[in-house]
């Protein structure tokens, strides 16, 4: 659970800047108190009454100091100047000590916490993808990162500046009408307490309220991310009265709970803040008319109050805007604290050790769940040989997938080990283990770029012959020289369109230009039709037996060649062999391929 002490955290790199051009911007505000104390002691003095003590020490040591005699157009003078540097001088340097230092933490601690939030993205596990979809991600980085920006200057250029003044003018109401002061400490405290509990209640409804609002945006994401489905289900009459009753459960709550209750805080602050000061004016006057004040204190006393209670507003405008966008702050420290487990150590950009495998796996006992308590993988013991290819075969949900994640150590083994040429893949530097390991996906990311740049993703500086010799494994080659910038086209969200199978053969080029000591194909070639899967397999024979193979298949009749077919069944390794072993022993591969070869024998897609 986030807290107030990750929002300072956010700035903790400039401490020390921060506090010092905090102090800097309160000792302006204190500085701007001069000028109501001194046109007081003006308005005394241009009335024959008498001046204050540091006014009358100051213009002596000056007289002294000059060699000059006090005379009333002195005091004048020093009254002056004191304005004088309180405005004038004061003017040209305040910007450049407070607003400038603000903007300048506020900007830099985005960039930083821009590069941790990425940081964060790329070193989660897949497991928080699984449960998070990205429209909620991006939305949660996006808003905690921009209100943390906006709210930095605020807080340190007014809330805490403006707090100080309001003390600075207590201690001067101190000093000249002490119970002046009492009355409006008393008066402040009172506002403080119940602004406090007004906003402590107004946050508990913003972060109902930040709540539906991310629903609601991560549904939207969804909508535009599975557009197809929607508009082949006809679905968007429905989608939009969804998101309109969200809608309308947010706006309900803004309205009803969030927004009157602002405006009441401020109906009530506005009118307490003018009866205070009405009751000040009259007791200030009072004791003027009695002669127990000069009617410079009266002025200096009544202007220095309006000044503290003209700051209620500011500041509770800055503690509102603040209190609105808490929520969010904490939300993306909450996804910032999230855990990254095993995969954070795949960041450092050179890599620190170069691995190299003869392809040598073994599963040793292994067990695992995703959830406690609901084992996925129960009891696999494997021994897969230097380049050996190996199939992955059963029913969907049997657990095959799952085997590869743990092998990609995208979760980790609940009980036994996986070993890598006779290492624990667990002692592996996670970057140099990966980099030996590609895998094709049944549905295959393209990056917005050239398909040149999407070939090489793995290894930019890749020889071009290389690329090339991929694409022709792959047969993607004809495809790219067919098009008009081959190469260089740009693919993904701004360019050109892939069909499904001109997306794998690209998926498989790809993996293939990582040139790793295992390769596995999670159904890599489904969106293929069968002449094309045909050529492309017999395209990999050129590869088969240069390193581990792992393929993951629905059609079985894709892998008859494999040296060693594994079939899993409810997480248990049911049956291993070749193909012509395990249709002798008539189990469930038998069962499996009679099934699927009855559907072909039928004229339908053997799947
Ligand atoms: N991220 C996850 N969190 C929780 N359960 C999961 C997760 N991924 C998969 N499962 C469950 O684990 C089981 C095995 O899934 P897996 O994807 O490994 O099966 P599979 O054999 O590859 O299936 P298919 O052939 O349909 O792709 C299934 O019951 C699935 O519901």
């Amino acid at each position: 659970m986030a807290t107030f002490k990750d929002i300072l955290g956010y700035y903790r790199d400039y401490r020390w800047v921060a506090i010092l051009s905090i102090a800097a911007s309160s000792l302006f505000e204190l500085v701007d108190l001069l000028v109501p104390y001194a046109i007081g002691q003006i308005l005394n003095l241009l009335s024959d009454q008498s001046l204050d003590f540091p006014v009358e020490w100051l213009a002596k040591t000056i007289a002294n100091f000059a060699g000059w005699s006090v005379t009333p157009g002195l005091y004048l003078g020093v009254l002056g100047g004191i304005i004088f540097l309180a405005t004038i001088v004061r003017a040209p340097v305040q910007p450049w000590l407070g607003v400038w230092y603000h903007w300048l933490i506020a900007l830099k601690a985005r960039r930083d916490y821009s590069y941790k939030a990425i940081e964060k993205v790329l070193t989660l596990p897949l497991e928080f993808y699984d449960e998070n979809n990205p429209g909620r991600i991006a939305s949660r980085v996006s808003k905690g990162v921009s209100n943390h920006t906006w709210s930095y200057p605020e807080i340190a250029g007014q809330l805490i500046p403006k707090l100080v003044r309001v003390l600075g003018i207590g201690v001067i109401l101190w000093w000249l009408e002490w119970p002046v002061s009492l009355g409006l400490l008393m008066s402040f405290g009172l506002i403080l307490i119940f602004t406090l509990r007004s906003l402590h209640y107004l946050i508990q409804k913003e972060e109902i309220l930040d709540s539906y609002i991310e629903n609601t945006e991560s549904r939207t994401s969804e909508i535009i991310t599975n557009i197809k489905t929607v508009k082949a289900f006809a679905s968007e009459a429905r989608e939009l009265e969804r998101q309109r009753k969200r809608l309308d459960r947010e706006i309900n709550v803004v309205i009803n709970r969030i927004h009157r209750g602002y405006v009441w805080l401020i109906t009530w602050q506005t009118t307490f803040v003018q009866f205070c000061l009405f009751i000040l004016l009259g007791f200030s006057l009072a004791i003027t008319i009695a002669g127990r004040m000069s009617i410079g204190h009266f002025i200096t006393i009544y202007t220095l109050a309006s000044m503290a209670y003209a700051e209620i507003t500011p500041i509770s405008q800055v503690a509102e805007v603040f209190a609105r966008r808490y929520a969010s702050i904490l939300r993306f420290h909450e996804f910032m604290d999230v855990s990254t487990g095993q995969d954070g150590g795949s960041l450092t950009v050179t890599a620190t050790q170069q691995l190299k495998f003869t392809g040598k796996i073994h599963f040793q006992n292994v067990q695992f769940s995703y959830h406690d308590g609901n084992p996925i993988l129960k009891d696999i013991n494997l021994l897969i040989e230097p380049c050996q290819t190996i199939a992955l075969v059963g029913r969907s949900g049997s657990g095959k997938s799952t085997l590869i994640k743990l092998l990609f150590r995208y979760f980790s083994t609940d009980t036994g080990r996986i070993l890598m040429d006779g290492q624990d893949i667990q002692d592996l530097n996670i970057r140099a283990y990966r980099q030996r390991l590609a895998i094709v996906h049944q549905e295959v990311d393209v990056f917005n770029g050239t398909l040149w740049d999407n070939l090489t993703y793995a290894n930019p500086q890749a020889d071009p012959r290389d690329v090339i010799r991929a694409c022709e494994i792959a047969r993607v080659d004809e495809f790219i020289t067919s098009l008009p910038m081959g190469y260089q086209t740009i693919v993904g969200e701004r360019g050109v369109r892939l069909s499904g199978g001109q997306r794998q053969r690209l998926g498989i080029a790809r993996a293939l230009m990582a040139n790793p000591d295992v390769l596995v194909f999670d159904e890599a070639t489904s969106s293929l039709d069968y002449e094309s899967e045909l050529e492309i397999q017999q395209a990999l024979q050129e590869i088969t037996g240069t390193r581990t193979m792992i393929i993951i298949a629905h059609r079985l009749s894709t892998v008859r060649d494999a040296d060693q077919i594994v079939v899993l069944d409810q997480g248990y390794i049911k049956e291993v062999g070749t193909h012509e072993f395990l249709l002798h022993q008539e189990g469930l591969y038998a069962h499996l391929y009679s099934i699927q070869a009855d559907h072909k024998y039928r004229g339908r897609s053997p799947d």
